[in-house]
């Protein structure tokens, strides 16, 4: 199942970005397993490495592989590991995204998560000098510039950044951080995302809030041109019609608000899809074939993207009554 799915977080970053030192502090507050990219090398890494040679694609590659299989074996044991690993080159993380057994390539809806720690290069010079005098790592200083010349993240992947030069104490990973990602359906962009401010969790709940209304009522936001979608999108507000019954009224009413009708649906409902297997037998009949909203491969942090459950909505054809059945039946889980 998905939901059985461990999660793992890559620490990555250049040499010296501390991600040894931030991995050990995040497995003691967090029930995970550290793993350190390079006790994966093989020794022709590390001497290539010491004779102050970068790595090639031909030394990376096998070895990037090594570690995917190491986490799809924690994953689908239902671990949390915490990788700290360069993962310099995006054609690097999607070899470790592909430890995700069901990750689309190229979709970045994975639960293999990446966050850089972000350096200033004169730290980095300074830390890796200091490590060098100390005589205890087999990286010297002088590969700094080709690992810096290396880095390269993409806006769509969705990769937390957080400010790693700081003490470590100091050192922040906080999962509501914003993110400037944008990816999906637009129909179920919140305002945030459209605008490119940045976005929280928030935005998950507006699309389920979109989704909701789209079952019980008619799409929200529609338009054939999506540049005038987008703008609707930004300056229209949601209308809940007075025809629903008054349970549909207060589902959406639910207490966590976002927009007028105020879909209150935390991203446990988004989870919750992932179960609908398991709770088949609880649903009328009618409805088992609601079991097929659940697309193990597009998860993120337990999101099921909106439009996959929405098109699968559609194909099936459900009844609004049948629909908003089983959102109710979903309810105790959602709110
Ligand atoms: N936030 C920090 N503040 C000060 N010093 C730090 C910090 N993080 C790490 N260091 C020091 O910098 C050096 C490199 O740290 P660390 O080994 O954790 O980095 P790394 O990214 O794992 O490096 P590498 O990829 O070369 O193994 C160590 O000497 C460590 O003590
Ligand atoms: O991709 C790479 O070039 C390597 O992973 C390096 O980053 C080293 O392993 C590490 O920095 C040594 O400590």
């Amino acid at each position: 199942m998905a939901s059985d799915k461990g999660v793992a977080i890559v620490l990555m970053g250049v040499s010296g970005s501390g991600k040894s030192t931030v991995g050990a502090m995040l497995v003691n507050v967090i029930n995970g397993r550290f793993l350190d990219a390079d006790d994966y090398h093989p020794q022709s890494n590390k001497e290539k490495m010491q004779k102050g040679i970068p790595l090639s694609d031909e030394d990376r590659i096998p070895w990037l592989e090594t570690l995917r299989d190491v986490l799809r074996v924690g994953l689908l044991n239902g671990e949390t590991i915490i990788l700290g690993c360069s993962a310099l080159h995006k054609r690097y993380r999607e070899i470790l995204r592909s430890a995700d057994p069901d990750y689309i390539p190229g979709s970045y809806l994975c639960v293999v998560k990446f966050v850089l720690l972000d350096v200033a290069a004169e730290v980095l010079a300074a830390r890796l000098e200091k490590r060098a005098a100390e005589g205890n790592h087999f990286m010297p200083a002088k590969l700094l510039q080709s690992q810096l010349a290396l880095l390269q993240i993409e806006e769509d992947e969705g990769i937390m950044k957080v400010d790693a030069s700081l003490e470590p104490q100091a050192i922040k990973i906080d999962e509501s951080s914003r993110s400037n990602s944008m990816c999906g359906t637009t129909e179920y962009m919140a305002p945030e995302i459209l605008l490119s401010k940045g976005h929280n969790k928030d935005a998950d709940w507006w699309s389920v809030g979109i989704l909701l209304t789209e079952w019980g009522v008619h799409p929200p936001f529609t338009h054939p041109n999506r540049k005038k979608l987008q703008e609707k999108i930004i300056n229209e507000k949601v209308k809940l019609p007075p025809r629903l019954s008054s349970e549909s009224h207060s589902l959406l009413k639910g207490s966590k608000c976002r927009f007028e009708l105020e879909l209150g649906v935390a991203e446990l409902g988004l989870q919750s899809a992932s179960r609908t297997h398991r709770d088949n037998d609880k649903l009328p009949e009618r409805l088992r074939g609601c079991a097929t909203i659940e697309d193990r491969g597009l998860y993120q942090m337990g999101f099921t993207p909106i439009s996959r459950v929405t098109q699968d909505v559609r194909q099936v054809k459900y009844s609004r009554e049948d629909l908003w059945c089983y959102v109710e039946l979903r309810l105790p889980r959602i709110i």
